[in-house]
């Protein structure tokens, strides 16, 4: 939980990050959820010092920012390998607010886990699962191209959440399977969901950063801790792109800001194509 004086400095450095949230007025259902992706690295652009495991990366303030962001889309999305190595919460904890603090529901983004191959573990230990039945966060929507088991399934929808089956074209039967970004998305607009943050991890972001899916990103903001994990880590590194032969960069953001936040720095932007 942020503490008061986290939480006051907190936001009054998020009134800088503003223009790159979602606005109530941008919401439209028919449109697509408006994306902001968001992580935190190291200064060798890691996630975490090896895959599998959880690295503290953001300072208290930083951390205390990503709840604010939490309170203001109304999901949140990682992929299975983020569920499985940090049993993250993927709540707001930010009393006040959003989150806890006698609110009930509201400012609680839906957790939304990426699981092609159905290897997320739909159980009472999961956090997600602890705190969605005790009113703490909202139950999860899981889209999976697998058959989820019954028991799974009913403890998922005894807490709000649900499994949603993607359609699977046959002609791509790839050996690790993705969902096309347009048609997840389209699937979280028909749920409702009008503005989502992408937190991780490494294959979800380097996915999303590949050229032909970052124009689906509205806003990108990454906290820059100051420290350095070394080689082996899951880094942000995305496919390289090469255009007329000579390779390019694969994309760039405009519309910079930098807002330093303890010892860490968070750099807002937007994809400029
Ligand atoms: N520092 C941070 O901000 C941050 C954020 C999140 C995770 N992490 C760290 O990242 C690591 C996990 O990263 P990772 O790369 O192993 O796992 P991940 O969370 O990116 O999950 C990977 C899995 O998600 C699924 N997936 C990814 N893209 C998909 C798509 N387009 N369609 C359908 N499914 C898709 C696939 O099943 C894939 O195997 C952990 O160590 C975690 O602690 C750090
Ligand atoms: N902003 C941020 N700073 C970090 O230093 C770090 N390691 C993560 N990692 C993101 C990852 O998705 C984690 O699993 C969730 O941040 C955990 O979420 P909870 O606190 O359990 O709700 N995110």
């Amino acid at each position: 939980m942020a503490t008061r004086d986290s939480l006051s400095l907190a936001i009054a450095s998020t009134q800088q990050i503003d223009p790159y949230l979602p606005h109530v007025s941008s919401s439209n259902p028919s449109l697509k959820p408006y994306v902001t992706l968001t992580f935190a690295t190291s200064l060798d652009s890691n996630l975490s010092l090896s895959p599998g495991t959880q690295t503290t990366l953001s300072g208290p303030l930083s951390k205390a920012m990503t709840h604010y962001l939490r309170s203001k889309h109304d999901a949140i999305l990682i992929g299975v390998g983020t569920a499985n190595a940090d049993n993250p919460s993927l709540n707001c904890r930010f009393e006040g607010v959003g989150g806890y603090g006698g609110q009930g529901l509201e400012g609680q983004p839906r957790p939304v886990i990426l699981d092609p191959s159905g290897r997320w573990d739909v159980s009472e230990q999961s956090k997600v699962i602890q705190l969605a039945s005790t009113g703490r966060g909202r139950g999860p929507l899981v889209l999976t191209y697998t058959e989820p088991q019954i028991a799974m399934k009913e403890l998922l929808e005894k807490v709000s959440g649900k499994f949603i089956s993607m359609f699977q074209q046959s002609n791509t039967k790839e050996s690790t399977p993705r969902f096309q970004w347009a048609d997840l998305l389209a699937v979280l607009s028909r749920e409702g969901i009008t503005s989502v943050m992408v937190e991780g991890g490494g294959a979800v972001i380097n996915d999303l950063l590949h050229p032909s899916n970052i124009t689906l990103v509205n806003s990108v903001i990454v906290t820059i801790a100051p420290v350095w994990l070394g080689k082996g880590g899951v880094q942000v590194c995305p496919e390289e792109r090469v255009d007329g032969g000579s390779k390019v960069s694969v994309g760039r953001l405009g519309n910079v800001k930098w807002v330093p936040l303890g010892d860490d720095v968070v750099l807002c932007g937007r994809p400029s194509v």
